[in-house]
């Protein structure tokens, strides 16, 4: 047959019918040609071809798909560095994504060349509308971060947290002194106490009381922060070349994040507002908000509004993380009924009963250490793992990593690798005897594999909180173990309520509010809890 009869040429098809394909087909073309514009590619840079190895991704969206559901991802990342190793590599939309799954490639990559491997992605909506580029956590490495890095780790080094001391064991006393009256509320008592130690240390005001509208406010900021930094969310932080785009088209993401900027911004500026006013009337408690002030942030070129971030956001740092693993220790307490026992046989005979657990205590309560780090290990704190992002092009065992890639601390793995955890899904507090060292000293050890886990982070981005975070584990985690028995609660109809285990939705790893039974060990430590509050209120002069 005559091929050339049976397709029309171009020139016999009207230009109407042209036109009109051509219009259809437009939006398609244009995506295309975006795409191939925005998206780094093989033909553009040869070097891409030796990506590391990873799955392969959809036309446009890449990975998109597993990498964006908060409530799946961690098996997938799991899974994924089962099947490619150590170092594998997605796309997300458009952007090159590249998880770290070995305590070597941690330590060689973020930890060894931290100068490439510190910043954070692009993140239209997260920190440029809704943190109006004032995040610490979000903001990209250079010159400003440095400065505001140095003055978080000014306010949370070591020796500093260690000045803390007092603030934590007076908000622990009330901790112990909540939970005995008003059990059914731990969940709160322990969000009070952790929101109301980093408020002393940031502004000089204790959150007394969880129904404080300030704590509220504070707590609403945290929410807004853990809605909008999920990654998925909202696309155009997955493609921040969205942003270009009418917002309509995207979520109204504009709008969301300036609802949560003029939501978050009123708070930070009226409690820095509130501070400068303490301070010149010479009103002010010690602290950090206070020495700032007075050290004139304008000096290193930090505006008000930097101020009221800076110290506001180590308030939300430090707040719902801290209170997030109080609850999820409690939650812990009441599937593992055996894990309890022990570690109150143990705080027992180095405590007695007598007096609360002290900071002297620590070096003498192995085991109760090892639960905090199987803590962590289990919930690393948020639901994707940690990302970092490169600022220059660089290698790894023959595999090319390109500037302007999200790298990703695959904490998901590491911290649940079978080839270096037994039965890793089991709470096994046991796996971290001989572990003797606090978190903080594990982080720089030499041997990456003799780390106890990946939970604070790595490189120069390492969270700075993590000597109070610390602090607060033991100190809480001691003292409700030494004062109370956790159990599953019993019905009004004698059966036994099984606590919800989900987490709340969103990126960080925080349990639901779920039910447990929490009572007094014996009416000697219920009069000792009692006596103890009443003489630290009087301190208190409250
Ligand atoms: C158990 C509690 C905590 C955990 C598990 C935790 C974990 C983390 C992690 C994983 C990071 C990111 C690290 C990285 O990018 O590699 C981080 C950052 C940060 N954390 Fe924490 N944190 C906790 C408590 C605190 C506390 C109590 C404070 C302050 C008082 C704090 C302040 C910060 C700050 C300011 C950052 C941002 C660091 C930066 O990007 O430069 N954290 N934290």
């Amino acid at each position: 047959m005559d091929k050339t009869h049976a397709l029309p040429s171009l020139a016999s098809i009207p230009t109407w019918r042209l036109a009109a394909v051509l219009l259809l087909l437009s939006p398609v073309l244009f995506a295309l040609g975006f795409y191939l514009y925005v998206t780094p590619n093989s033909f553009k840079d040869s070097r891409r071809k030796h990506l590391p190895p990873g799955p392969r991704g959809l036309p446009f969206l890449g990975n998109f798909i597993p990498l964006s559901n908060a409530e799946t991802f961690r098996f997938q990342a799991q899974k994924w560095a089962k099947q490619y190793g150590d170092v594998f590599y997605t796309k997300m939309g458009g952007a090159d994504y590249i998880y770290l799954s070995s305590p070597t490639a941690v330590k060689e990559l973020m930890d060894k060349k931290s100068s490439i491997y510190s910043s954070r992605p692009p993140a239209p909506l997260a920190s440029d509308v809704a943190s109006a580029g004032r995040r610490q956590l979000f903001m990209p490495y250079g010159p400003k971060y440095r400065v505001v890095r140095k003055i978080a780790h000014s306010l949370l080094n070591i020796s500093i947290s260690t000045s803390y001391q007092p603030i934590q064991d007076v908000e622990s006393k009330q901790l112990m002194y909540d939970l005995l009256h008003d059990p059914v509320h731990f969940y709160d008592h322990n969000r009070r106490y952790s929101n109301s130690v980093i408020m002393t240390v940031a502004y000089g005001h204790r959150m007394a009381d969880w129904d404080n509208p300030l704590t509220k406010k504070i707590y609403s900021v945290v929410n807004n922060l853990q809605q909008f930094s999920a990654p998925g969310a909202f696309l155009v932080d997955t493609f921040p070349s969205l942003r270009h785009f009418p917002q309509r088209m995207f979520g109204n993401w504009r709008k969301f994040g300036e609802k949560c900027f003029n939501h978050d911004s009123v708070v930070y500026l009226s409690l820095w507002g509130d501070l400068k006013k303490e301070v010149d009337q010479g009103k002010a408690n010690p602290c950090f908000a206070k020495d700032f002030y007075l050290s004139d942030p304008g000096k290193v070129g930090l505006d008000e509004l930097q101020a009221a971030y800076q110290t506001g956001g180590l308030v939300e740092a430090g707040s719902e993380t801290t209170s997030a693993y109080l609850n999820s220790f409690i939650l812990n307490m009441t599937q593992n009924p055996h894990v309890m026992r022990k570690a109150q046989e143990e705080i027992d005979r180095v405590v007695g009963h007598d007096r609360l657990p002290s900071w002297e205590d620590e070096p003498d309560l192995p085991y109760l250490r090892a639960i905090i780090k199987e803590l962590l290990r289990m919930r690393p704190p948020n639901k994707f793992g940690m990302q970092h992002y490169t600022t220059e092009d660089d290698w790894y065992e023959g595999m090319f990593i390109p500037k302007d890639t999200v790298v990703v601390l695959n904490w998901w793995h590491i911290n649940y690798d079978p080839a270096h955890w037994d039965q890793p899904e089991k709470f096994m507090p046991e796996r971290f005897l001989g572990y003797d060292l606090p978190a903080a000293s594990y982080i720089n050890i030499a041997d990456p594999n003799e780390r106890d886990h990946f939970s604070y982070g790595a490189g120069r981005r390492i969270c700075p909180g993590v000597h109070v975070a610390e602090k607060s584990l033991y100190l809480n985690i001691a003292r409700v173990l030494w004062a109370f028995d956790i159990a599953k609660k019993i019905g009004s109809d004698g059966k036994v309520v099984e606590p919800d285990t989900s987490m709340v939705p969103g990126w960080m790893t925080i349990p639901v509010p779920f039910e447990c039974d929490i009572r007094v060990r014996s009416d000697k430590k219920k009069e000792l809890i009692d006596r103890i509050w009443v003489e630290a209120k009087k301190e208190l002069k409250e």
